[in-house]
């Protein structure tokens, strides 16, 4: 509240301090009443706004998963935004939201991704988990701790961003059914989702016994749906200080500029140049897309096992491969494959291993959540997938391929 007499602060400036938990439940709620089942609560429901919510469970069990970002290590404040028409949807249209900027594209560092970024990816990271066990989403909550001294405008962006990706992820059933508010120095955002089943068994990491008895320990084909190496390459951007980053891509650019001359080449070079590669790469980090709908397509085309990609598929394909006492052995063409179109920007930021670098992306970046499943040999590729390895016996002799890049991926604790 204002005293008499004195100038109110300026939106921009306003803070979550100035505002006390019924302030900042009104702006959540006002972005969260955008998710299009939100008006919808059935009857023997109860959404936010009581002391718990009450959601139905309509085959008699729900998925649920959680997961928590915290400021600085999973995301910072000062990250750019998506540039505007980067952030494309799945059916081709570009979406708006408070991060777009106005720079048709090109990465120039400016404009702050606000809180949509980290809404987005705390509801994406969530989705991927439902996705990844054959459900879909159905609800999801918010916790939330954060500085006296956060922005207004942060929140009201986090806000948007939980709603934008409930939208444009195509979660068409998940409502905001509730969470918690709380105040600490840095801020976190825990999320966490639900998800039906609609009757389907759910698909596990390890493989089903009646499937174990046939299969009898041989080699699985192992399908991802989704990119792999984006994320990674959008975090090495955006980690990448901004004079730095721009000198480097201006270097690029300019050798790029040099070969398309020599080979007398026509047409919008930066429109494919390094510097739309990096901004694309920071999109695929600020607002990942799982795709949802792919764990019911996988489990209906009789995936024996899926989990998602949240910290390499190296590490991811190891976890699905040990919990079946099997082996990963991923496809060294396909990641070389998947790394060729990371190749420019990765040189342009690591000259002297631009390679290697776009693979190690590839092969131990997390991030992207895609979806990795098990199929039997041969088994028909479910559609949206494709065969990036095998999983086979412990005993069996290591191809090649098990060396691709790091034999890495994320940890929170050894990967600071
Ligand atoms: N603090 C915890 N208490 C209890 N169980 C936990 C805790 N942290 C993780 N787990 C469980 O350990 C398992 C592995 O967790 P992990 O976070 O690595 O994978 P995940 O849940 O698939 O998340 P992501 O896909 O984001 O990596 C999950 O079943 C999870 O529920
Ligand atoms: C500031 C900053 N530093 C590092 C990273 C990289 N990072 C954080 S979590 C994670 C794996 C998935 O986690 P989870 O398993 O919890 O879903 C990765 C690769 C980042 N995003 N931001
Ligand atoms: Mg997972």
């Amino acid at each position: 509240m204002t005293a008499p007499g004195t100038t109110p602060t300026p939106r921009a400036r306003q803070t979550v301090g100035g505002l006390g938990e019924s302030g900042i439940l009104r702006i959540l709620n006002r972005r969260f009443a955008t998710v299009p089942a939100a008006g919808d609560w059935p009857e023997g429901t109860v959404g936010p706004g009581d002391d718990a919510a009450v959601v139905s469970a309509p085959d008699g069990r729900f998925v649920i998963t959680t997961d928590a970002m915290a400021q600085d290590r999973d995301f910072r404040l000062d990250w750019p935004a998506v540039p505007r028409g980067l952030a494309s949807r799945s059916d081709g249209r570009t979406e708006g939201g408070p991060d777009g900027g106005s720079n048709g594209g090109r990465f120039d560092g400016h404009g702050f991704a606000g809180g949509y970024a980290t809404g987005w990816k705390a509801a994406a990271q969530n989705f991927s988990d439902i996705n990844a066990m054959g459900g879909e989403p159905s609800g999801l909550l918010l916790a939330l701790t954060m500085p006296p001294t956060t922005p207004v405008a942060w929140i009201d962006g986090l806000a948007a961003g939980l709603a934008g990706a409930v939208r444009h992820l195509g979660a068409a059933r998940c409502r905001i059914v509730g969470g918690d508010l709380g105040s600490d120095d840095r801020i976190t955002v825990a999320v966490t989702a639900t998800g039906d089943l609609d009757g389907r068994p759910a698909v596990r990491r390890t493989l089903p016994p009646a499937a174990r008895a046939v299969t009898a320990g041989a080699d699985l084909d192992l399908v991802l749906c989704g990119r792999a190496g984006w994320a990674a390459a959008g975090l090495a951007v955006l980690e990448t200080p901004r004079r730095v980053l721009d000198e480097r891509l201006r270097i690029a650019e300019g050798a790029e500029q040099k070969e398309q001359k020599e080979q007398a080449e026509q047409g919008d070079q930066l429109d494919h140049g390094v510097r739309r590669l990096a901004a694309l790469a920071a999109a695929a980090q600020l607002r990942p897309r799982p795709v949802l709908g792919a764990g019911r397509v996988a489990a209906e085309a009789g995936a024996l096992a899926m989990m998602d990609v949240s910290d390499g598929v190296l590490k991811d394909a190891g976890r699905l491969a040990t919990a079946n006492g099997l082996r990963a052995d991923l496809d060294p063409d396909w990641v070389r494959r998947e790394a060729s179109v990371l190749v420019p920007l990765a040189r342009a930021l690591d000259p002297a291993s631009g390679q290697r670098t776009a693979e190690c992306w590839v092969s131990a970046g997390g991030e992207d959540y895609g979806l990795l499943a098990a199929l039997p040999t041969g088994a028909t590729v479910p559609p949206g997938f494709r065969r990036i390895g095998r999983l086979v016996a412990e005993s069996g002799a290591p191809a090649a391929a098990a060396s691709v890049g790091s034999a890495g991926g994320w940890d929170h604790f050894t990967d600071r």
